[in-house]
């Protein structure tokens, strides 16, 4: 029997009482080098769970984890949040929505198919760190190109295992999100890592403008023939779609392209008016990080855009849709993050099992007469998307893009697609 591999130990009662700094450092800037520990490894082997621990997560609570590091080592600060996706940690890695998070996932076993080249959802990994339970001592794929260790300390991020992934879960169910400092530094003390963990906050920052392209584009899809599928024909060939940018997911652009549209990507602050010139047939508003109410711009921007051509928010860009229609947005306890949430459509009566990543959702009861709340999160009634048909708006706070999770919900591409073929129709 493998002896305890965690270790949890909570730090001198009075460091609880540790005032919150009244001005929180926004986003730190990183300082992270490479393991050379990792750098060194056999190819195909990670570590050996011999290796003793030489990182801590220290959480806001005071709670201390002691762990072992893979990846990039240092010091960093960020959000916990647990995902709960059986499979495809890769293209969480690059989601650009967990920018300032640290990933938890809570399958125990991580990295056992490696990395590859193809199931990125963007070109950077922008979460802060991941946690994981345990690491695959070794990695065996036919498309696996190296090692998850390796992918991490060549990015940067800093990784932690062997700690006790369901007891942080618990805590965090419990008394819901927390901040907490990922560090390999041993020159830290307990106390510098508390206080750094305790002032530094996720709310009220823009994140979008930290990951979002800086010129527009146009949208090659490169997907092999063996991964294309479509459910609902290809009947997207004639339309244009505008892709607001706010740190989408490269699923969210091959689905478009295999519906035919031709996508042109835009930047977060690109101005509503030189949209409307392009004279699109539909706008999309992407997935992306942090607090929806802190992006008053973006919301501008979906505002002078809503009810002059059809639009689908994602995410995020349902979030911008719900207050650039009078409503409001609020941080949930602990979010939802994994690929196994049940959602009922409310206009099919359908359930679909969906893949969902927020901390933030869309007040229902603050929205005006006339936005149809259509699809509810059944583990705990909030709203998972919305239309007006009104003004061709549709929009869901989970990802019918999936990558990774079930495609369930994928027909959403195919409505909005409907959308657009029915405005231009009867233009
Ligand atoms: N995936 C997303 O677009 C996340 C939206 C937002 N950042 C949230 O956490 O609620």
């Amino acid at each position: 029997m493998a002896t305890a591999a965690f270790n949890l130990a909570l730090i001198n009662p009075s460091t609880f009482i540790l005032p919150k700094s009244p001005n929180p450092t926004k986003l730190r800037v990183r300082t992270l080098r490479c393991s050379s520990a990792t750098a060194n490894a056999v190819p195909g082997l990670s570590e050996g769970p011999w290796k003793t621990s030489d990182a801590r997560l220290v959480l806001e609570d005071g709670s201390i984890w002691r762990a072992k590091s893979f990846g990039a080592s240092g010091t960093q600060v960020g959000e916990v949040v647990f995902n709960t996706s059986l499979t495809g940690y890769q293209e969480i890695l690059t989601d650009p929505s967990y920018a300032g998070q640290f990933v938890l996932m809570t399958n125990p076993h991580i990295g056992n198919t490696g990395v590859n080249f193809d199931d990125e959802e963007s070109n950077q990994c922008f979460l802060g760190g991941l946690v994981i339970r345990s690491i695959s001592i070794s990695t065996s794929n036919w498309r696996c190109a190296e090692t998850l260790g390796d992918y991490l300390a060549e990015r940067n991020i800093i990784g932690i295992y062997d700690v006790d992934t369901r007891a942080i879960t618990r805590r965090l169910r419990q008394d819901g999100s927390l901040v907490g400092v990922l560090s390999t530094e041993e020159s830290k003390t307990d106390e510098e890592l508390l206080e750094m963990s305790r002032s530094w906050d996720i709310v009220g920052v823009d994140l979008i403008s930290g990951v979002s392209c800086k010129e527009p584009y146009e949208w090659v899809d490169k997907t092999n023939s063996e991964w294309e599928f479509n459910y609902g024909g290809r009947d997207g060939k004639a339309f244009h779609v505008v892709a607001y940018d706010f740190g989408i997911k490269h699923n969210i652009l091959r689905r478009l392209a295999s519906h035919g549209c031709k996508i042109t990507v835009v930047p977060s602050t690109w101005p509503a008016s030189e949209i409307l010139k392009r004279k699109p047939d539909g706008v999309l508003f992407s997935n992306g990080p942090g607090d929806p109410s802190a992006v008053p711009y973006a919301v501008e921007t979906v505002k002078e855009i809503l009810g002059k051509v059809p639009v689908f928010g994602i995410c995020m860009g349902h979030q911008l849709l719900g207050q650039a229609l009078g409503g409001k947005t609020f941080k949930m306890k602990f979010g939802h993050h994994g690929g196994n949430h049940p959602v009922r459509n409310l206009r099919s009566g359908h359930v679909e099992i969906s893949a969902q990543n927020h901390n933030y959702a869309v007040d229902p009861a603050s929205l005006p007469e006339g936005v149809e709340v259509t699809h509810v999160n059944l583990n705990d009634g909030s709203c998972a998307g919305l239309a007006y048909p009104a003004q061709n708006i549709m929009s869901l706070q989970y990802h019918p893009e999936a990558s990774p999770g079930p495609r369930d919900s994928d027909y959403a591409f195919g409505e909005f697609i409907k959308l657009m073929k029915k405005v231009k129709v009867n233009a």
